[in-house]
């Protein structure tokens, strides 16, 4: 796997045909498969569950990561780790405990992240930032897919790639929301190294163009070579 890693989010893929959409973008050039969790409390829409990974995983031996805006988070875990998630990220402020959550990812098996929303202040890495095996920030307000991407999330991912770098550990440092052909260099520039990227790849091109996968991925490709 390069540095740089596309991990497509299936929240804007057709559901009608998903297992077709998954093994689709992996075909063409993704990395890793964003799996995003909402339970219409935490965030204010309702998505998918174990069910749909369980069902997913003998697709792909790909990374299924998996993001839970699930409030309270800790009893859906492992679940999600039965089901054949390999990274599962949480919300801080949907936990109660947040190095108990952490502790409970890595004891179900799975890689652990934590997420940060636009206006989460950065202060709960304090203590336990060498856990982690990702930030993940966001730079949308979460809850759906298509929005705008928050520049502001640029001087955090700057913020983070300091602090993960004086680790000295390969922690990933993910961002979701927004992420598009034209700012994926200047995202990677600020220190980014996973891309997810949900309407800007499953809403790229005419469903009648075969290839429309595969051109959207190389051209974030090439620009994440000019970074
Ligand atoms: O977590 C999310 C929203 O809460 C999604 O992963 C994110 O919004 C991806 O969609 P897009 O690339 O269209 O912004
Ligand atoms: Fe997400």
């Amino acid at each position: 796997m390069s540095k740089f890693k596309i991990a497509p989010s299936i929240l804007s893929a057709n559901f009608a045909k998903l297992g077709q959409e998954i093994t689709d973008v992996l075909a063409s050039g993704a990395d890793i498969i964003h799996f995003d969790v909402m339970d219409n409390h935490y965030v204010p829409n309702l998505t998918i569950g174990p069910l749909v990974c369980e069902a997913i995983r003998p697709l792909t031996d790909a990374m299924i990561d998996v993001h839970l805006m699930v409030k309270p988070v800790d009893r859906i875990i492992p679940d999600f780790a039965k089901a054949g998630a390999n990274m599962i990220t949480f919300h801080p402020e949907a936990s109660e405990h947040i190095d108990r959550t952490i502790g409970l990812i890595k004891e179900c098996g799975c890689k652990a992240g934590m997420v940060f929303n636009p206006g989460t202040p950065l202060n709960y890495l304090d203590h336990v930032l060498e856990k982690l095996d990702m930030v993940l920030i966001m730079s949308v307000n979460p809850g759906f897919g298509g929005q705008s991407f928050i520049p502001e999330a640029l001087n955090k991912l700057r913020t983070v790639r300091k602090m993960i770098d004086a680790t000295g550990k390969d922690i990933w440092l993910e961002v979701d929301g927004g992420v598009k052909v034209n700012n994926i260099a200047e995202i990677a520039r600020a220190g980014a190294d996973t891309f997810v990227a949900g309407s800007a790849v499953y809403g790229a091109g005419k469903d009648s163009d075969p290839h429309r996968y595969e051109t959207v991925i190389a051209a974030m490709r090439a620009e994440l070579a000019k970074a």
